[in-house]
């Protein structure tokens, strides 16, 4: 197995020193305590996350058809910093045996991963034609994770749309992709719902809706013409709205299929993955604390108060107007309490206040409909210490707080933080890169603030790193490394763990 030999004598000299990190001490009512997982329940899970297209490669391997990220990656490589692409990535789909052994031997509980629609089915809709092959690979993965007593978490779409369905009907800008994505799942549910009992209906609909449709900088890459993106098309104040809706809307018809068909059988669980910053106000004035609750609208509530409450919130109506789909009365009812855990990924945090110049209503943009001008640095002082990715600071606070807010706005629901992590850039020697003392101290500072929202009775269940091994980063491509696993791209994608590996596992001994 890749990492035996120089990896047991790496790993050896780590394990001694981080002794010193995980006897730290949990300062809490002034009574110390040991800082380990057994200050959460027995039944909490510690995790990592990967998703297809950033790990598994074979692109066009066993019957797999093309995904929107294999054409956008082939046909913008000026998109991605380092011109890569995820056409064999970490070859995840050969070496997956040894990579949940390594997830075993490093303690994990869990084990997050995506399915790719585009191994199921090639083509995107079932009439198209089922691929075999697909499922086969999907089983034996499960199959390897359960063996060794890891519970699987599937996000059954991390941003790769078949090509097949943007080029018919431009994939979730069209209503009807609903029905084909509940084709999808409905496969899913029905192949490998005996052993995966968390399923994730969708990663990060705000990054997919805004980046990708807004921005650009995603595929499929649209946007409008006054961002100079070199977008073939677009709408930067429409289209990010419509694709939201639409996957609220396939969201809803996957959690009702799944709680009609299988979840009495079945008894799993069916949640979704957002991603939200926390926002801290500028200052205690009222107009910043107000600008502090439009950006947390804006980027959780877009969906978490449709899957709430029924309805967009307020602010959002406000700003975005016409612009914004309703719900009609019978979508409503099929995305309000369509879920039964939250899935909720933090990265960092900003500081909000209203914008200091009138709103541009030239250059319309759903990044900006919220009038919030958010920064990361208030008279003079970073709101947390920078890491190798420009926009990320760490704010172990903000996850805290952005978890108190949820419970408190949204009725307290179960979640598990799916993602969280930071990142490196620009390091490719393994001696380097396996000695991350910062993101050792990332992940006890952010489990400690995980704690403290525990104790301030949010309903979180479970804690997952991103990631579990460096990997394709989308538009950072391989420059950005986020893993807890080192990967050597320069050696045949040799896996070496790294520091917060050896401490994770240390923390996770029971
Ligand atoms: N980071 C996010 C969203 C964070 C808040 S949104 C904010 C706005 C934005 O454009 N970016 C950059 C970005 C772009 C694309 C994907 C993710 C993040 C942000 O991070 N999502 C998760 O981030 C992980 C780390 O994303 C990196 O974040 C820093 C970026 O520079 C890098 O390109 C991106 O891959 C991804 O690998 C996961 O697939 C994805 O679920």
């Amino acid at each position: 197995m890749a990492f035996q030999g120089s990896f047991l004598l790496i790993s050896l000299f780590f394990l001694a020193r981080t002794e010193l990190f995980v006897a730290a001490k949990v300062p809490s009512q002034n009574i110390s305590i040991p800082f380990n997982r057994t200050i959460f329940p027995s039944d909490f899970l510690f995790g990592a996350s990967t998703s297809t297209y950033q790990y598994e490669g074979a692109w066009n391997e066993d019957g797999k058809g093309p995904s929107i990220w294999d054409t956008f990656t082939h046909t913008h490589p000026e998109k991605i910093l380092d011109r890569s692409n995820g056409d064999i990535a970490l070859d995840f789909y050969h070496r997956y045996k040894e990579d949940i052994k390594l997830a075993k031997f490093e303690g994990l509980d869990a084990f997050r991963f995506s399915i790719a629609w585009t191994r199921i089915l090639p083509q995107g809709k079932l009439s198209k034609g089922v691929n075999q092959a697909g499922i086969d690979h999907y089983n034996n993965l499960i199959n390897e994770i359960v063996a060794l007593g890891i519970k699987p978490l599937v996000t059954l779409f991390h941003w790769d749309l078949p090509q097949a369905l943007d080029d018919e009907y431009l994939g979730f800008l069209s209503p009807k992709i609903v029905d084909d994505y509940r084709d999808f799942v409905d496969i899913c549910f029905k192949h490998f719902g005996d052993r995966i009992k968390l399923w994730a209906t969708m990663n990060e609909p705000w990054i997919y809706s805004t980046m990708g449709y807004d921005g650009g900088s995603l595929a499929p890459g649209r946007c409008s013409a006054w961002r100079n993106n070199n977008c073939s098309a677009g709408n930067s104040a429409t289209e990010p709205y419509i694709v939201g809706h639409n996957m609220l809307l396939a969201h809803g018809a996957a959690a009702k299929l799944y709680r009609e068909k299988y979840k009495p059988t079945q008894k799993g669980e069916i949640g979704i993955v957002l991603v939200s910053h926390w926002f801290e106000p500028f200052s205690n004035k009222s107009e910043d604390k107000r600008a502090s609750k439009r950006a947390l609208d804006f980027m959780l509530g877009w969906f978490l108060h449709p899957l709430t409450y029924g309805h967009y919130p307020r602010s959002m109506r406000k700003l975005v107007g016409k612009r914004l789909p309703k719900f009609t009365p019978k979508e409503s009812k099929l995305v309000k309490d369509s879920f039964d855990f939250l899935g909720m990924n933090y990265y960092t945090s900003n500081f909000a206040a209203p914008l200091s110049t009138p709103p541009n209503t030239v250059n319309i943009s759903s990044l900006t409909d919220n009038q919030v001008n958010q920064t990361t640095s208030r008279n003079g002082r970073l709101i947390g210490d920078p890491t190798g990715v420009s926009i990320f600071f760490v704010a172990p606070m903000g996850l805290q707080k952005l978890l108190v807010y949820t419970k408190n706005y949204y009725k307290n629901p179960t979640v598990y933080i799916t993602e969280c992590g930071m990142g490196e850039s620009d390091i490719n020697k393994v001696a380097k890169g396996v000695n991350d003392a910062q993101r050792v101290d990332f992940y006890q500072r952010h489990i400690k603030a995980l704690y403290r929202a525990f104790k301030d009775g949010v309903n979180v269940k479970g804690f997952f790193a991103w990631s579990f091994f460096d990997n394709f980063e989308w538009g950072s491509g391989y420059t950005q490394r986020f893993g807890i696993n080192f990967i050597d791209y320069k050696n045949n994608l040799k896996r070496y763990p790294k520091r917060s590996a050896l401490w994770m596992k240390k923390f996770l001994l029971k």
